[in-house]
């Protein structure tokens, strides 16, 4: 299929690839020129702007949208007047599925389906098998299906219903992604403060064999490790994008309680200041009722 690619990043230049891999045409755009150049050289068509893309491509259009999700609504603006009745929008990145169902409706108005697909699997996925969770019109599901197929590995992908349903999967992904992420990296720093001195990819390694806890994450600690044995190059500091933070705003909506993934939400935050205000407070507290000693700047 010829499919339009509107976002080369570390996930689009390999998806790009991937798909290429796959027999597929691919119509490549970035705003970053270089990056347009680089999909060219792996014989994309380049596109410098979302109108040549458009009409590079034959009706029903296929545009799959890998950018950022702050700028879906800025993308989508600028391509729909270059869409007609049929096309089809895959909108494959990290977007609140309430913006999805939006999205959905906006361009259903103008008679283009609109797919929310959660994608994992990271760079590697997206280069050599990713998983897919996707929403929207059964209609247009027909239609893509194969691009889905192609690019994901065996058994890995879901057409999950209705509009909103591929990106709320996935932001229930990212927060289960948050809570098994927190706890092996507080299993290794109970390792790192007790008494005994462990090599951490070996531990890695040989949990990664037979036991409960293998797992592709574990892999990546082992590769972390192998890298970098004690992590000395780098800090503490865990951002987020937002997938963690909204499936916990979503727990709390249902009122279901999700204590591990909403903690390690908040130890990202927390992970974000060198000294807290809290801690100030709650030290000053302690010296004023106990005379408990406080530690000074
Ligand atoms: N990196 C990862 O592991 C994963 C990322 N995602 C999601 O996929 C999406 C893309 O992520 P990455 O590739 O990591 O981001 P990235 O920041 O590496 O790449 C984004 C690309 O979009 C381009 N871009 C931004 N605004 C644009 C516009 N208006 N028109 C055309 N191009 C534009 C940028 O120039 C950049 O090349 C995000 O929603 C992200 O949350 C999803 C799964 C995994
Ligand atoms: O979707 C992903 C993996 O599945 C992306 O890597 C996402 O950026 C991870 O979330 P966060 O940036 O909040 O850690």
């Amino acid at each position: 299929m010829k499919i339009g690619l509107v976002g080369l990043g570390k996930m689009g230049l390999n998806l790009g690839q991937n798909l290429m891999d796959h027999k597929h045409e691919v119509v490549a755009f970035d705003l970053n020129t270089d990056a347009v150049k680089q999909m060219q050289t792996y014989g994309a068509q380049g596109a410098f702007s979302l109108e040549q893309l458009a009409a590079s491509l034959e009706s029903p259009r296929i545009v799959w949208v890998m950018v950022p999700h702050f700028a879906v609504d800025s993308v989508l603006e600028e391509l729909l007047p270059h869409l007609d009745q049929g096309d089809i929008v895959i909108e494959a990145g990290n977007s609140h599925y309430k913006e999805s169902i939006d999205r959905y409706n906006r361009l259903k108005e103008a008679g283009v389906h609109f797919m929310d697909a959660g994608t994992s699997g990271g760079m590697e996925g997206a280069r050599h098998g990713a998983c897919y969770m996707i929403g929207g019109d059964e209609e247009a599901w027909n239609i893509v299906e194969p691009i889905f197929r192609d690019t994901a590995v065996e058994n890995g992908y879901l057409y999950a219903g209705k509009a909103g349903s591929g990106h709320y999967l996935k932001m229930v992904h990212n927060g289960i992604e948050y809570g098994m992420m927190a706890a092996i990296g507080e299993g290794f720093e109970v390792l790192e403060k007790s008494a005994f001195d462990f090599d951490y990819e070996k531990v890695a390694r040989v949990w990664n064999n037979g036991s409960v806890i293998r797992s592709w994450l574990m892999e990546l600690t082992e590769r972390a490790f192998s890298k970098d044995a004690k992590l000395d190059e780098i800090k503490g500091i865990m951002h987020s994008s937002g997938e963690g933070k909204w499936t916990v705003e979503e727990a709390m909506d249902l009122q279901t309680a999700t204590p591990v993934i909403a903690m390690s939400l908040l130890m990202r935050y927390r992970s974000m200041d060198q000294d807290t205000f809290t801690g100030k407070v709650v030290a000053a507290l302690r010296n004023e009722f106990g005379g408990h000693a406080v530690e000074k700047n």
